[in-house]
């Protein structure tokens, strides 16, 4: 016991760093003046419609819902400052296991509002808008939480990059993720492009990009962009309670652990290798001689 004690002490110093760093978006992008900051939120505020809802349940599966279906859940700049504030509670929600990102109404989300973005579409606020979306969706990326996007309908521009701040995608009959970019003369700006060629390859990312080819269910699938298949096609229920059943293969068991596990793919994922082992090795003694671990080892486990 006295090891697991000593283990722990060592962690709690030194993985208040390494936390620190899995929480939030450092790292992701170079920072603004606060000023400026606090000038372009205003400009945000000036787009408003629709919300960012988050539904936190008793079993540690949160459910965040973009929320604007008149404009097929279209990011107006209000929900783009309500996704941070809705980020930083599931930051803080020590009891999280899983989180599920859709869209309101059968569809998923359809970009940035087009309205926000004929107003604010000169080069620098484009790049603030970029920054502040990257160190959002970086945010996401990084919550101790397993997270899966529910795709039905469309996942268009934003809506596509969206996809890629979660940890799996599934998808329902009909869904389709697309980066249009390309048609409206753009690039993803928020951080869609360097996530997809981590998910999927430099070669597919590219036909993506270059070729805004639509992702269907089977193209999804054998390119690796999409998980999973949810709706007739695998049982009876609602999109969101199958996309519940199918995160519980994961989110099952103590929330130390899932999180811890999340936390270590992270780590492995984004920082060069040293750097990950010595995450992992702090990671580790947070759930070594833990309680989920002392019962296991009181149980005698079988791994039958
Ligand atoms: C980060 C970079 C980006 O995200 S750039 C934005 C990329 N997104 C787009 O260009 C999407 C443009 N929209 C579309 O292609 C179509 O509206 C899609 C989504 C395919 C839906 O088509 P359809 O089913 O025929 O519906 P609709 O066009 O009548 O749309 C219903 C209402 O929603 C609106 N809407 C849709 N998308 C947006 C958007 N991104 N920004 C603002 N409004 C949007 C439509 O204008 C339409 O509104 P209204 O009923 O005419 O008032």
């Amino acid at each position: 016991m006295a090891l697991f004690a000593a283990s722990r002490n060592t962690m709690n110093k030194t993985s208040h760093a390494v936390f620190k760093f899995l929480r939030h978006g450092r790292g992701a992008c170079s920072s603004t003046s606060p000023s400026s900051e606090s000038e372009f939120r205003e400009k945000l505020r000036a787009f408003p419609g629709g919300s960012i809802d988050l539904v936190k349940r008793e079993s540690g599966i949160a459910v965040l819902t973009v929320n604007n279906p008149a404009r097929m859940n279209a990011f107006s700049g209000g929900m783009m400052l309500e996704l941070e504030e809705r980020i930083t509670e599931l930051e803080a929600w020590s009891e999280g296991k899983g989180l599920i990102l859709q869209g309101a109404a059968g569809t998923f989300c359809s970009g940035s509002d087009l309205n926000a973005v004929r107003a604010i579409s000169n080069p620098q606020d484009g790049m603030k808008m970029c920054l502040f979306m990257q160190n959002s969706l970086t945010r996401l990326l990084r919550l101790p939480l397993i997270s899966v996007a529910l795709v039905e309908g469309m996942a268009l521009g934003g809506g596509a990059e969206l996809t890629t701040a979660c940890d799996f995608r599934l998808m329902t009959a009909g869904g389709v993720i697309q980066f249009v970019h390309k048609h409206m003369g753009l690039v993803p700006g928020w951080g869609g492009a360097a996530r997809l060629v981590r998910i999927v390859g430099s070669q597919d990312a590219l036909k993506l990009l270059a070729g805004a080819k639509k992702v269907d269910l089977d193209f999804g699938k054998q390119i690796g962009l999409v998980d999973d298949v949810l709706g007739p096609l695998a049982g009876e229920g609602t999109a969101l309670q199958e996309a519940e059943q199918w995160l519980n293969q994961f989110t099952k068991g103590p929330a130390a652990v899932i999180r811890a596990a999340k936390r270590v793919v992270v780590s492995g994922r984004e920082l060069p290798l040293v750097e990950a082992l010595r995450t992992e090795r702090d990671v580790f003694g947070t759930v070594w001689g833990g309680p989920a671990n002392l019962e296991a080892l009181a149980r005698k486990s079988k791994h039958k």
